[in-house]
């Protein structure tokens, strides 16, 4: 894992630092030309650390919780079916895109009960106490059914549509998650066009081939078998 992880940040680096080189000044106003520019004391593992742990826990979190979504979803063909004909009512066959999830609550529902079902951060430190999120929404007194994953809850008009902290999957206070937002537009988008794609070209898509293209060198996967 840890030669891994050092081959992959060191080439994010070089690669970035290449492009700092003839970027302009607005391009270079991100978190890797900080730590290059003021962070020169750090070691490079310092450096690959303090790049690496942001990428992880925003895109890992992010990414898992849109795959336990598509997961609950592909056990559940009437839920899907529901939201699958709720984007199509909104969207008709255009792609889901970020400006339409307001209009889409129950895609936002779906998120949110994921994210209580299967919250991707276990402990939510308060700074001087830890919150289990788990214990507390598995709770039979404060929710019926914890222990089933219905969406339908977070539709209660007793729920805000647009308030991301439903659940206390974000934290809470001063170090509340400053990603909320983004994860949900980026989460709720990914699912909407997963359910759209699933439904309309479930045929047409060669999903083992699409892997294997990615996780291979085209040369390598398209080189024919023998016998
Ligand atoms: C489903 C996805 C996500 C979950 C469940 C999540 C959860 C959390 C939690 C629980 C915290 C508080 C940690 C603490 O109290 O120390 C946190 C902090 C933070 N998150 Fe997220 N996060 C997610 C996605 C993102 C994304 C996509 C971004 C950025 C684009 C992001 C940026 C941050 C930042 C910068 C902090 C630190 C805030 C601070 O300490 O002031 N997160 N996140």
């Amino acid at each position: 894992m840890d030669i891994h992880r050092d081959a992959v940040m060191k080439a994010l680096i070089n690669e970035q630092w290449k492009r700092f080189v003839t970027a302009g000044e607005d391009e270079r106003q991100c978190f890797l030309y900080n730590l290059l520019e003021h962070g020169k004391h750090l070691k490079e593992k310092q450096l690959q650390m303090l790049l690496w742990e942001p990428i992880i826990e925003t895109s890992d979190t992010t990414l898992v919780t849109t795959e336990w979504a598509m997961y609950e979803l592909g056990k559940d063909r009437v839920r899907q079916e529901l939201l699958y004909n709720e984007i199509t009512r909104i969207c008709g066959s255009n792609k889901v895109t970020e400006d339409m999830l307001s209009q889409i609550p129950y895609l936002t529902a779906v998120f949110h009960e994921t994210l209580r079902y299967h919250n991707p951060v276990a402990m939510v430190p308060l700074r001087y106490i830890a919150i289990n999120p788990y214990g507390c929404y598995m709770d039979k007194k404060q929710r019926e059914n914890p222990d089933q994953w219905l969406p339908e809850r977070f539709l209660d008009p007793k729920f805000d549509p647009m308030d991301l902290h439903k659940t206390m999957a974000f934290g809470g206070g001063r170090r509340v998650c400053a990603g909320a937002l983004q994860a949900s537009l980026i989460a709720c988008t990914a699912l909407g066009r997963f359910v759209q794609l699933k439904q309309e070209e479930e045929e047409d898509v060669d999903t083992v081939g699409l892997t294997t293209l990615k996780l291979r060198p085209l040369h390598v996967a398209r080189k024919p078998r023998k016998g």
